[in-house]
């Protein structure tokens, strides 16, 4: 029999990750009541709508494009940051999706991605130790031992920003700026003069002269309202489970529990434990769900989290996001596909092409090399092919600014550029240009592939 769920019992697990060292534990309680009387910040009907769009891409009618940073921050909290992160995922949608021929699914990281795992949870410099950063959910980034102090009022600022942003967000979704004819103006400045601008330019115009084609025949943004609007949605790490417990409301219409801080929400590399708090708290929340998967992930204890987050096997309702490292992924995903296709488990597998590709530069900086970013996608696409599934999609830590955090892409970052605009509060991010021109090598690939396939089809 399942046991009892409530959005507290997580809090009888074990749990990781989650900060124990608040100097006043009734001050954190009181800001999580506080947070209980808040606005959601999405509505439950909204989770249901994602949830069956991934059941799409669960089936292989439609593609994931999830991104955006690896941590929000309250010191880069700018209209313009959102703006660009949001044109950025809506040129890659359209690359994407006139490539694959199907719908692209946009996610953003954004509008509640604050708190972050760390590898240790200390830090030195030179003779100086204090508590890493965790995000600015928890604690400060600049090295003083003040700034590091877990600090509840940031659960506050970070609901205040992430309802700001959202704000934002559904402006730009359905307010004039994601009207498809708009398609030339949503080029990033910096990017507009690289490679990537031109092959963009050329596009948005095969698809300008589409637009007038189907207006003559009658199809306008008055008949098909959807050419004027996009459906964007908003996820995060459930890290923090004090917050995300806050934020989660029963939803009238169903009955059902939603966390209201986010469309999706998904389980970390390091927090997947069978018997942990966090898959405690998302085994009992309807929004649509992801799991990261690693490299020590094997196809059995796949089979016992998706037991447990995915009982009815409701196709859209988990993501499992693969993240094993360009030189792992032709080992590791295999069984796991595999395993889940053997047992006709329908969930949509995706790959995050970031988390295995991590080193350390000789410069000092943390960094990714853009060809393996590229290279993991690539063989993520090869094996879901050979396996018989579908690649449902990308998650990616980048952002629309001209940042130098990742080496590599058409403009060849070296690891001396990386101090020139290294911004990122957490991991390296790819820049406007590096993702775009991802997400060209992807379509290709893509496209690549189904030729394959309609190929083998036909005889
Ligand atoms: O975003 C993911 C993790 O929080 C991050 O990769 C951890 O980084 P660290 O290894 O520097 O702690
Ligand atoms: C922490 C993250 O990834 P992972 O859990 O895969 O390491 C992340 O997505 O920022
Ligand atoms: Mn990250």
């Amino acid at each position: 029999m399942t046991a009892r769920w409530t959005p507290a019992t997580w809090r009888a697990k074990p749990v990781k990750h989650v900060p124990t060292d608040y100097p006043d534990a009734g001050a954190v309680e009181r800001v999580e009541q506080t947070l209980r009387q808040m606005p959601p910040l999405v509505f439950a009907g909204e989770a249901r709508r994602l949830k069956s769009l991934l059941g799409d891409v669960a089936e292989g009618r439609a593609f994931l494009l999830q991104g955006g940073d690896c941590a929000e921050s309250f010191k880069e909290f700018h209209a313009d940051n959102i703006r660009d992160t949001f044109r950025l995922i809506l040129q890659m949608a359209v690359v994407l999706t006139f490539a694959g021929g199907k719908p692209v699914v946009k996610v953003g990281r954004i509008a509640g991605q604050f708190a972050k795992p760390r590898s240790e949870p200390i830090e030195t410099i030179g003779d100086v130790t204090l508590p890493s950063y965790r995000g600015d959910i928890i604690n400060g980034m600049d090295f003083n031992q003040a700034e590091r102090v877990p600090d509840p009022d940031r659960l506050l600022k970070a609901y205040g920003q992430s309802a700001a942003t959202l704000n934002l967000l559904r402006a730009f979704a359905s307010g004039g700026y994601a009207d498809l004819y708009n398609i030339h103006r949503w080029t990033l400045g910096f990017v507009g003069d690289s490679p990537q601008g031109a092959r963009y330019r050329e596009l948005s115009e095969k698809i300008s002269e589409a637009l007038t084609f189907m207006s003559a025949v009658g199809v306008t943004p008055d008949t098909q309202p959807d050419l004027k609007r996009v459906e964007f949605f908003t996820s995060h790490e459930a890290l923090l489970l004090g917050f995300e417990e806050a934020m989660t409301r029963v939803d009238s219409t169903s009955g059902d529990w939603y966390d209201t801080s986010a469309h999706l929400l998904w389980i970390g590399e390091r927090t997947r434990q069978l018997d942990g708090a966090h898959i405690e708290f998302m085994r009992g929340v309807k929004n649509p769900i992801g799991l990261k998967c690693g490299p020590t992930m094997e196809g059995d204890d796949l089979l016992r989290l998706i037991d447990v987050l995915n009982p009815n096997n409701e196709p859209g309702r988990l993501t499992l996001y693969g993240r094993f490292g360009s030189d792992k992924i032709a080992d590791r995903l295999p069984r796991l596909m595999k395993a889940t296709k053997a047992d006709g488990r329908a969930v949509v597998w995706a790959t995050d092409p970031m988390h295995g590709n991590t080193l350390k530069a000789s410069t000092g900086y943390k960094t990714r090399p853009f060809d393996r970013i590229l290279s993991e996608v690539k063989t993520f696409v090869e094996v879901a092919h050979s396996e018989g599934v579908h690649p449902g999609g990308v998650h990616l830590e980048m952002t629309g600014q001209n940042v130098t955090e990742c080496l590599g892409g058409a403009r060849a970052v070296s690891e001396t550029d990386l101090a020139d605009r290294y911004h990122t509060h957490c991991d390296p991010r790819l820049n406007g240009e590096q993702a775009l021109e991802l997400a060209f090598l992807v379509a290709e690939k893509l496209k690549a592939a189904r030729d394959d396939q309609r190929k083998v089809a036909n005889g």
